[in-house]
């Protein structure tokens, strides 16, 4: 048995990881980066890139189908070639991946080790059989996997998650998505888009990581329309019949039963925290109700512990850039503990890649007060850009304080959106209000003139507020930390 005893432990060489392991040594301290699975981090490997392929591929095929109305016709059939599809985007992925794993031959072999990590005690970690680590600090960044339904195994090799569609040689002809978040939302209709037969089933009516009614059924209309979308369901029963998945379900709005056949079931249901194998118990850990180590979110110490946690493990925000951001807070703090500091804490930003994307910003509708803010809506049925390129379709909501018409966050579906929900994180993070947002240019036309129609709706409600619904005093918290 050999034992280490670098002054910062990182366990998982994903992107918290690696950005913790840079900023421990940019901070002068020594550091063993503890990897058990393959390099390459999940955002390239089975993550953000590979899906972004498909997505592409999937863009090219709807654009080749759907020339018509501007009077450009494609004769003959749009021929997709799955195995080409899937070639592309397995081997762009591993081109993404191979840059990864490059810089991380780059680490010293013996700031490294590739095995996986367990507590035996506080401050002593097992690395695979025969190495002992006791770190004088450690930073747990083990990422999530696929939370999937324990009934759902009895499909054995029918049951697949992301990981599996990004090892596919070809398309398969039928796939059931479950869970209408943020990956069976791009991965459903990226498959639909590139010719496979496939149905979203979802419970509750939530669409992507939207909170705001009204957006929410805009977009369930318009994904709804472009695909067989059930996104409340209730009592299904699923079963596998020789290679086949039967779905038999029931829509909560209808009452309506259906049986539908599948080759796969495709289990998109959320993600939960890597923390099963790490031996927590032996940690000296407080843990929270889902066994997740209880931390501070500015600093990302586990109590008053030496102990740092960062990345989707910790389930802030499960993003990439975050993940980024929190590996090097968790670094640098590791490396100069007990001088341990706040980091870095951007505007909130999501998209999702859909057609029409999904973005959000700021505060999220469903965490607004009733009352301390004012909503103004752009429909991109009608929008100039929009409509011209055919890409007229989404609902905009942006949310102002009613205070000092402070822009706090935005949630919407519509085209570009990847785009104008940097504009508009940048405005939440300068803390804009929507008079100085309107002072800013707007080119005509772009799609962002939809956004300034939708400031000027917030601007024309929060012009006729009255002094006493401007006071909003049971507001004041809430909107305080807007930022
Ligand atoms: C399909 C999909 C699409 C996505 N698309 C986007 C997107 O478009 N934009 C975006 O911002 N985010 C996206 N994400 C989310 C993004 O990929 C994650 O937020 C990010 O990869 C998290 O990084 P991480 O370092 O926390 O985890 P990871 O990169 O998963 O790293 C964790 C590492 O820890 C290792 N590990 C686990 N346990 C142990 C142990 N006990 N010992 C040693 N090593 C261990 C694992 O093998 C892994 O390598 C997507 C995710 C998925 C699944
Ligand atoms: N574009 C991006 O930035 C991007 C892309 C993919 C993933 N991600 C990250 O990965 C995380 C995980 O994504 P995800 O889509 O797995 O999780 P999610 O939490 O976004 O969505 C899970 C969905 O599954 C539904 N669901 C749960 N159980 C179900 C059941 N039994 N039947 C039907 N539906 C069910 C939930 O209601 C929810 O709508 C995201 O939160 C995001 O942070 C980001």
């Amino acid at each position: 048995m050999k034992t280490l005893t670098p002054d910062v432990a990182v366990i998982g060489a994903g992107t918290a990881g690696l950005a913790a392991y840079r900023a421990a040594k940019a901070a002068g301290a020594s550091a063993l980066l503890i990897e058990g699975g393959a390099h390459g981090t999940t955002c390239a490997r089975v993550g953000c890139m590979p899906s972004k392929l498909l997505i592409a591929a999937a863009e090219a095929a709807h654009s080749a189908r759907h020339t018509a109305p501007f009077g450009v016709h494609v004769d003959g059939a749009v021929r997709i070639d799955g195995r080409e599809v899937m070639d592309r985007v397995k081997r762009e992925r591993d081109r993404f991946v191979g840059f990864v794993v490059k810089g991380v031959l780059n680490i010293p072999t013996e700031d490294r080790i590739e095995a996986f990590a367990k507590f035996t005690a506080p401050m002593e970690l097992l690395v695979g059989e025969d190495t002992i680590v006791k770190p004088g600090r450690i930073v747990i960044a083990t990422g999530s996997a696929p939370a999937v339904p324990p009934p759902w195994r009895a499909l054995g090799d029918r049951l697949i998650v992301n990981d599996d569609v990004f090892a596919w040689d070809d398309l398969p002809e039928r796939v059931a998505v479950f869970g209408p978040g943020v990956i069976g939302l791009e991965l459903g209709q990226a498959l639909h888009r590139l010719g496979v037969k496939v149905r979203l089933f979802g419970m509750g009516g939530k669409v992507g990581p939207l909170s705001d009614e009204a957006v929410i059924r805009s977009a369930i209309g318009i994904f709804g329309a472009e695909f067989p979308f059930s996104p409340d369901i209730k009592g299904s029963d699923i079963r596998r019949e020789g290679d086949e998945v039967v779905v038999t379900w029931t829509e909560a709005a209808t009452g309506e039963t259906h049986t539908e056949r599948f080759d796969y079931l495709l289990a998109a249901t959320g993600r939960r925290p890597n923390l099963g194998k790490l031996g927590l118990e032996h940690s000296g850990l407080e843990l929270d109700k889902q066994g997740v180590p209880v931390f501070d979110p500015a600093t990302l110490q586990c109590g008053t512990h030496p102990v740092f946690i960062a990345g989707d493990v910790n389930n802030i925000v499960p993003l990439l850039h975050e993940a980024a951001d929190e590996g090097k807070t968790a670094g640098h703090n590791a490396a100069v503990f007990p001088d341990v500091v706040a980091g870095l804490r951007r505007a909130p930003i999501s998209v999702v890649f859909s057609e029409p994307q999904i973005a959000m910003v700021g505060k999220r509708r469903g965490e607004l007060e009733d009352g301390c803010y004012v909503t103004g809506e752009v429909d991109f049925a009608d929008q100039g850009r929009s409509r011209v390129m055919l890409k007229n379709a989404g609902l905009m909501h942006v949310y102002a304080d009613v205070r000092d018409g402070r822009f706090l966050g935005a949630e919407w579906l519509g085209p570009r959106a990847e785009n104008i929900a940097h504009l508009l994180a940048w405005a939440v993070q300068q803390r804009l209000t929507v008079a100085q947002m309107l002072d800013m240019p707007f080119y005509h036309p772009v799609v962002e003139e939809g956004l300034r129609t939708a400031l000027r709706d917030a601007a024309a409600h929060l012009a006729k507020l009255g002094a006493a619904e401007r006071e909003c005093l049971s507001c004041e918290d809430k909107a305080s930390d807007a930022n």
